[in-house]
C-alpha cells in the first residue's frame, strides 16, 4: 500500500495478490499482521499473522477463551468498541485496521454471521432488501433478482419462495440461520465471516448450513470459528489452530488432523485437552 492511496473500497474487480503458502502460488483474500488484541489489560490474541486464501474455507479450531471470536472479529472491526486492536489486516492492498478506513462500506465486502440466528423481525423478503436499500439499492427488479439470488446460494429458496411475505421469526432455528447467511451474501461481500453459525442448530440444519458453506466457497472467501472438530474436517480447506490467544499451527485441514506438527495440536485434535 502506498501512503497516498486513499483508504476507499472501489467496485473495481480486486487486485490480485499473488502469495507464497506452502509451496505453490495461491491468491490471498486476506491477511493479518501481528495482530493482537487488548480487552482493557488483557492480551486475549498475540501476533496473529495469518492469511486466508481466495475462495477456501478456513477454520479456526481451538478451546473455549483460545482467542478465536476475537479474531474473528476484528476482521471485520466488530471490537472496535470492546478492545484494542493492533497490527495490521490487509484487504486489496488496504489496512482494514485504519482509522481511516469506512467501516460501513468495508463491511459490505467483508461480512458477518453469528452464531445464534438473528434474523430481523420483518418479512423474509424485507431481512434480504433492508441492507441493499440501506446501500442505496432501490430498483425493484434488481431487488428482486438479489432476494433470489442469495436465497438460492443459502439453500433456503425452495423452502421459502412462496412465503416470502411470512414472518423470518416463524421460520426454524436453521432456516432462520440460512437466511441470516442469505442476508449476507445479497450485499455480495467477498469474505464471509462465521462464528460458530451451526452450534446452536439440530445435526440436520447443521449439515444443510455445512452444504451451504461447500456450495458458497465457489463464489466466496469463508473463515469459520467451530468447535465441532468434524465439522472443520469436513469442511475446511485450511485450518488454525488456536491456544491462548496466539495461532500455535496453520496447515491444510488434512495436515491439521493426521499430521500436526505442534505437539498442543496434537493434543487437541486427540482429545486430550488438559
Ligand atoms: N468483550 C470482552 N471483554 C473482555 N474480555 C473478553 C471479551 N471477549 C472475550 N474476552 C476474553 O478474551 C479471551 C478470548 O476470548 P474469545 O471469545 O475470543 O475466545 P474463543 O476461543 O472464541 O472462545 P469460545 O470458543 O468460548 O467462544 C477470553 O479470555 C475471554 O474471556
Amino acid at each position: 500500500m502506498t501512503e497516498n492511496k486513499p483508504l476507499v473500497f472501489s467496485d473495481e474487480m480486486p487486485e490480485r495478490y499473488i502469495m507464497e503458502m506452502n509451496t505453490d502460488k495461491h491468491e490471498i483474500a486476506l491477511s493479518t499482521k501481528d495482530l493482537e488484541v487488548y480487552y482493557g489489560e488483557k492480551r486475549a490474541l498475540k501476533n496473529a499473522d495469518l492469511k486466508f486464501e481466495r475462495f477456501k474455507i478456513t477454520s479456526l479450531i481451538g478451546a473455549s477463551g483460545s482467542g478465536k471470536s476475537t479474531f474473528l472479529r476484528s476482521l471485520n472491526r466488530m471490537n472496535d468498541t470492546v478492545g484494542t486492536v493492533n497490527g495490521q489486516i490487509i484487504y486489496r492492498g488496504l489496512d482494514v485496521n485504519s482509522s481511516k478506513i469506512d467501516v460501513y462500506e468495508m463491511r459490505k465486502h467483508i461480512g458477518m454471521v453469528f452464531q445464534r440466528p438473528n434474523p430481523f423481525a420483518k418479512s423474509i423478503v424485507e431481512n434480504i432488501t433492508f441492507a441493499l436499500k440501506q446501500h442505496g439499492i432501490r430498483d425493484k427488479n434488481v431487488l428482486a433478482e438479489r432476494v433470489e439470488t442469495s436465497l438460492r446460494q443459502a439453500a433456503l429458496w425452495d423452502e421459502v419462495k412462496d412465503n416470502l411475505d411470512k414472518s423470518a421469526l416463524s421460520l426454524s432455528g436453521g432456516q432462520q440461520q440460512r437466511l441470516v447467511i442469505a442476508r449476507a451474501i445479497a450485499l455480495q461481500p467477498d469474505i464471509l465471516l462465521l462464528d460458530e453459525p451451526s452450534s446452536a442448530l439440530d445435526p440436520i440444519s447443521s449439515a444443510k448450513i455445512e452444504d451451504t458453506l461447500l456450495e458458497l466457497k465457489q463464489k466466496y472467501t469463508i473463515i469459520i470459528v467451530t468447535h465441532n472438530m468434524q465439522q472443520a474436517a469436513r469442511v475446511s480447506d485450511y485450518t488454525a489452530f488456536f491456544h491462548m490467544g496466539e495461532v500455535i499451527e496453520y496447515d491444510l485441514t488434512r495436515k491439521i488432523f493426521t499430521r500436526p506438527k505442534v505437539q498442543r495440536t496434537i493434543d487437541y485434535v486427540n482429545g486430550n485437552f488438559g
